[in-house]
């Protein structure tokens, strides 16, 4: 997309992408921990055995206290003491294997889901990916999936055991006096209204925070894709106060977000006085009539005191999975807005990666309409075909439409109507593995990766040897100006690497075209960047790359296109002049008129 457009967009009319509903991200997540049950089934084990052991400590100090209260010699504390210290003792060995354990369930699964998701947000359709903009997509990669690592290997490791130390502490108060547990279990009715309260309350505001958060990303995202536009046309104020709108309506949501949860641990303490205060009561009740000892009563209370950082732990960890629940659910999003039919693609040599052939697959548009997003068709009914090595060209003003021809052709995007097939199957339905070294698309922007020139061109070929990534470059004429770089074909390129010209970064492009050796190309504008000195470079480079293969190529120079076997002229995403070179200057219509524009010296 062109980045004035992606800044101009405003966040709000953003479509993102998809958002998994609450059945789809449980099922997900049940089919990701089927395999690892038996695990499961341990690590739980050993968290209860840990909970278990926790216990142990209030249950000792009361019978200390009883030991005293009854005037008992020193010997009677022996007991209780040694058994603290083995509690203790043992309690370090469950809390390491319950957390590795934990880690063994947890951490596979989300590495997976991560780089599932990655896979999947490579493969989605450009369509897809600018609807949304980057940003959504960029923060669903980034901060959703920390959110779900960090509540998966802290928030959840916490929140089960927290939720089993309540649990044998509360079998423990009834142990000691049913009584006990009766009075303990008053602050429950309380705690169960307020983590309903919160759960309605807070729900919302995270799913609405992560969106703002995407929102925002994109924003920031935008305005750096345009710096040189904005700086230019000085927008910078307007840009800033795009990204600070974003970015409040974020710090919005998490301020909510904060109230919501101060509010909730509030009503909590209330819960656990209310709680606390009638097992006091029941205590000095049942100590006064003797049905039970000093140090029982001390036992429960020291038990129910402890219940409250579980307590606060148990729904803290509710924080935490609440955030990773919306994160997940918007991380499955992007794996559900991926199309069946497009696997993620393999990297070229890999076994996946389609068998190369020196086959000429017929590449075709049939009456072919497409418009942007949900704006109006700006391409109407276009037909072409490349077959056996064929050279179509495509001219025309700017905004007649050819580089979304270009794109069409290249299975970037699906026509709204018509088809856009190789060897009659619609392109929509190939997967980009099948795609990779069949069909390859050049535009004019050409990025270059952070790394060096070799690591660049090798990017069409990992597997490409050192005399492989040189004979391409020597293919395209660049090898002079390459070694004449300070470190050859390994100076560092890219972001914070030696710049290089545009028309020196299309070379390279060319140069990786060659390596990878697809049977069509399409090109736009690919060599558009040469100035008058490396124009004749860049065109003769592309002569090279398009020797034996079947092109469509969009270019203003028109020595580029007059050679081409077919030129269609475009003028408002239609095809209104169709023919060889010769005809159409023949016939005399827009084609030659252009043709006598662009020859006329000066
Ligand atoms: N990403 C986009 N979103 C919305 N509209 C777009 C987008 N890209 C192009 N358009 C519009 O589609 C129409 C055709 O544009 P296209 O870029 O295909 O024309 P072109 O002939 O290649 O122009 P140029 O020679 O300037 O590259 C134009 O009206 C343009 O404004």
């Amino acid at each position: 997309m062109n980045p004035t457009e992606s800044a101009a967009a405003s966040p709000a009319t953003r479509r993102l992408l998809p958002v998994a509903d609450g059945r789809r991200t449980r099922a997900h997540l049940r089919t990701a921990l089927r395999p690892r049950r038996l695990l499961l089934a341990a690590t739980t084990a050993v968290m209860v055995a840990e909970s278990a052991l926790g216990l142990v400590g209030p249950i000792a100090i009361g019978w200390v206290t009883q030991a005293i209260v009854d005037g008992r010699g020193t010997s009677a504390v022996i007991g209780p003491v040694a058994l603290l210290a083995a509690a203790a003792v043992l309690g370090a060995p469950a809390t390491w294997a319950s957390n590795v354990l934990l880690a063994r369930v947890v951490l596979p699964e989300v590495a997976r889901l991560r780089e599932d998701v990655v896979g999947s947000a490579l493969a989605l359709p450009v369509d897809t990916v600018e609807a949304g903009g980057s940003g959504d997509l960029v923060s669903r990669v980034s901060g959703d999936v920390e959110r779900v690592t960090e509540a998966a290997q802290g928030g959840l490791a916490g929140f089960v055991s927290a939720a089993l130390a309540i649990l044998a502490t509360l079998v423990g108060l009834a142990s000691l006096d049913w009584r006990f547990a009766l009075a303990g279990l008053l602050a429950v009715p309380l705690q169960a209204y307020t983590l309903r309260w919160y759960l309605r309350a807070s729900r919302p505001v995270y799913a609405a925070g992560r969106t703002a958060e995407g929102h925002r990303t994109s924003a920031l995202l935008g305005a750096f894709a345009a710096l040189p536009t904005v700086r230019a046309l000085r927008l910078g104020g307007r840009q800033y106060a795009r990204v600070q709108d974003a970015s409040l309506a974020a710090a919005g949501y998490e301020f909510e977000a904060t109230r919501t949860a101060t509010r909730f641990f509030g009503r909590l303490n209330v819960a656990e006085f209310v709680g606390l205060g009638a097992i006091l009561l029941v205590a000095s009740v049942l100590v006064r009539s003797g049905s039970a000892s000093v140090g029982a009563a001390t036992t429960a209370a020291l038990f129910f005191v402890g219940l409250f950082d579980p307590i606060n732990a148990v729904l803290g960890a509710f924080d935490s999975v609440q955030q990773a629940a919306a994160g997940l659910a918007r991380l499955i999003g992007v794996l559900d807005a991926t199309p069946a039919s497009a696997p993620v693609p393999a990297p070229a040599g890999s076994p996946e990666a389609a068998p190369r052939t020196a086959r000429q697959p017929v590449l075709a548009l049939d009456r072919a309409d497409f418009g942007y997003g949900d704006g109006p068709d700006v391409v109407h009914d276009v037909s072409l075909r490349i077959a056996a090595g064929q050279h179509v060209a495509v001219v025309g003003t700017t905004g007649s439409g050819k580089s979304t021809v270009a794109t069409l052709l290249a299975g970037l995007r699906a026509p709204r109507r018509g088809t856009a097939t190789l060897d009659g199957v619609p392109l929509a339905d190939v997967s980009p593995a099948a795609l990779h070294g069949t069909v390859a698309l050049v535009t004019q922007e050409t990025h270059l990766f952070a790394g060096s020139v070799a690591a660049n061109i090798r990017l069409a070929r990992p597997e490409a040897t050192d005399a492989q990534v040189a004979a391409a470059l020597d293919a395209v004429g660049a090898t002079g100006w390459v070694e004449a770089l300070p470190d050859g074909v390994d100076t560092l390129i890219g972001a914070g690497g030696h710049h290089l010209a545009p028309g020196r970064a299309q070379h390279l492009a060319l140069a990786r075209l060659f390596l990878l050796d697809p049977d069509v190309v399409v090109l736009d504008e690919a060599t558009a960047e040469g100035g008058s000195d490396s124009a004749r470079l860049l065109d003769t480079a592309a002569t090279t790359v398009l020797r034996g293969r079947g092109a469509l190529l969009v270019a203003h120079r028109l020595s580029q296109t007059a050679g081409a076997d077919t030129i269609l002229v475009m003028e408002e995403g239609r095809v209104t002049e169709r023919g060889s070179h010769q005809s159409l200057r023949a016939a005399g219509g827009t084609y030659a008129s252009l043709w006598e524009a662009w020859s006329r010296p000066g």
